[in-house]
């Protein structure tokens, strides 16, 4: 696997580093997650795919002791925390990097490591909100949606702090060196909305929101409900494809006023809605597949690996609990993802393991678990 021999330490958090952890882990690198030694058995992070936990007291002494000493012998850090977090606990990136100069420090935060913001609490939303994009979602005369939590933890969060991590991985093969990856969410979902700035001179945006091409305002681009209640999406921009959606819809198109005549585009809606309404998504979808109209199904999260693209591709995978998830994209050739199918780890099911493989002796360890610095659980344990 491409990342095979990285070794991850990832500060245990809540939703976009375990993400960036198991997107490194799917594509092959080490990660140890480190985890409270409080915290349930069963851990918050559902994204704990193929990583190992260790369960360690950085408010001790001893615990951030042997975080240093993984940290020395390790390839990435991946911190969580608000600013100023680690400098309490004496593990800033200074402390670190000077003790391993090649780490790569990498730190995931809302607002980044500077700022007014910096040092306040913050979810999704808040970034969004403050990234720009926010404005511009959700529905013509009502307030601004956010798209679940996809945009700041995961996308801007998650993958492009994992697209740092690699770039500094890469960058590191010439000069020796590590560095810090301040990646910030808000900065994160503002630079993949980099469109959205950028197209402006196309006048994409200059309407209100819900009422320009791409935000649901125009009728070619956009959900319909179908006879049975599910839904289609439609995504017919281009005049050739717009062309096939009209065939599909068996209408013509010098009954219908012109597609980007933008006062006219209510009409068109009303005229594609009662269509819509006339067959279910299965008709639909015979109609469509198989044409350009850029038509296809809203299929829920329990039809998605029926769906019979998604099956030729097997872009969903089950784990051995039979839980079924996406697998990592993209597929590289040479070296895939081979993401693990065991059940994720229970918090430090692998503090002796992984603190033995990294020269601590079971005199140590025992130590360090009678004073309450580290937790080892097994799995035996949780049954
Ligand atoms: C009814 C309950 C409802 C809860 C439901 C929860 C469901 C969750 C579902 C997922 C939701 C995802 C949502 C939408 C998100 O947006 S997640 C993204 C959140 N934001 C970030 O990750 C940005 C960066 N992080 C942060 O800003 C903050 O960590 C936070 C998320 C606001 C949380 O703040 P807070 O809990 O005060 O933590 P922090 O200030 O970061 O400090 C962490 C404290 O924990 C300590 N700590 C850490 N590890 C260890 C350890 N191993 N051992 C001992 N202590 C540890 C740190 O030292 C620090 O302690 P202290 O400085 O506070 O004393």
């Amino acid at each position: 696997m491409a990342l095979a021999g990285v070794r991850v330490l990832e500060l245990a958090g809540l939703a976009p580093a375990p993400f960036c952890g198991m997107i490194l882990s799917d594509f092959g690198a080490q990660v140890i997650r480190v985890d409270k030694i409080n915290s349930s058995h069963f851990p918050m992070d559902t994204m704990g795919r193929g990583k190992r936990s260790i369960a360690l007291n950085l408010k001790s002494l001893n615990g951030v002791d042997i975080l240093k000493s993984l940290c020395k012998k390790s390839d990435v850090l991946l911190e969580p925390f608000r600013h100023g977090v680690m400098e309490s606990l004496g593990l800033g990136p200074e402390v670190l990097l000077s003790e391993n100069p090649k780490l790569i420090y990498a730190r995931l935060t809302g607002f980044g490591q500077s700022g007014k913001y910096a040092r306040s609490a913050g979810h999704d939303i808040n970034y969004v909100s403050l990234s720009g994009l926010l404005s511009k979602l959700g529905k013509k005369h009502e307030n601004p949606v956010s798209p679940l939590n996809l945009l700041a933890d995961f996308a801007g969060g998650g993958v492009i702090c994992a697209l740092g991590i690699t770039m500094a991985l890469l960058e590191r093969v010439q000069s020796g060196q590590g560095q810090v990856i301040d990646s910030s969410m808000v900065e994160g979902a503002a630079y993949l909305g980099s469109f959205v700035w950028k197209s402006q001179k196309l006048g994409l945006w200059s309407r209100s929101r819900g009422e320009n091409l791409l935000d649901g305002g125009a009728p070619f681009y956009c959900t319909y409900k179908t006879l049975d209640g599910k839904y289609m999406a439609v995504g017919a921009l281009e005049p050739q494809f717009y062309k096939e959606l009209l065939n599909g819809l068996n209408l013509d198109s010098s009954d219908l006023p012109s597609q980007m005549s933008f006062s006219d585009w209510p009409e068109i809606r009303k005229i594609f809605t009662e269509k819509f309404e006339q067959k279910t998504q299965a008709e639909w979808c015979h109609i469509f597949d198989g044409t350009d109209a850029c038509v296809t199904p809203v299929v829920s999260l329990n039809e998605v690996t029926a769906h019979q693209h998604n099956k030729e591709r097997g872009s969903f995978i089950i784990n051995d609990q039979g839980e079924v998830s996406p697998r990592p994209a993209p597929l590289l050739s040479r070296t895939p993802a081979a993401p693990d199918t065991s059940r994720d780890p229970f918090v430090g099911e692998h503090t002796y393991e992984v603190l033995s493989e990294y020269g601590f002796s079971a005199k140590e360890i025992s130590n360090f678990q009678t004073s309450g610095e580290i937790a080892c659980n097994t799995p035996k344990s949780q049954l």
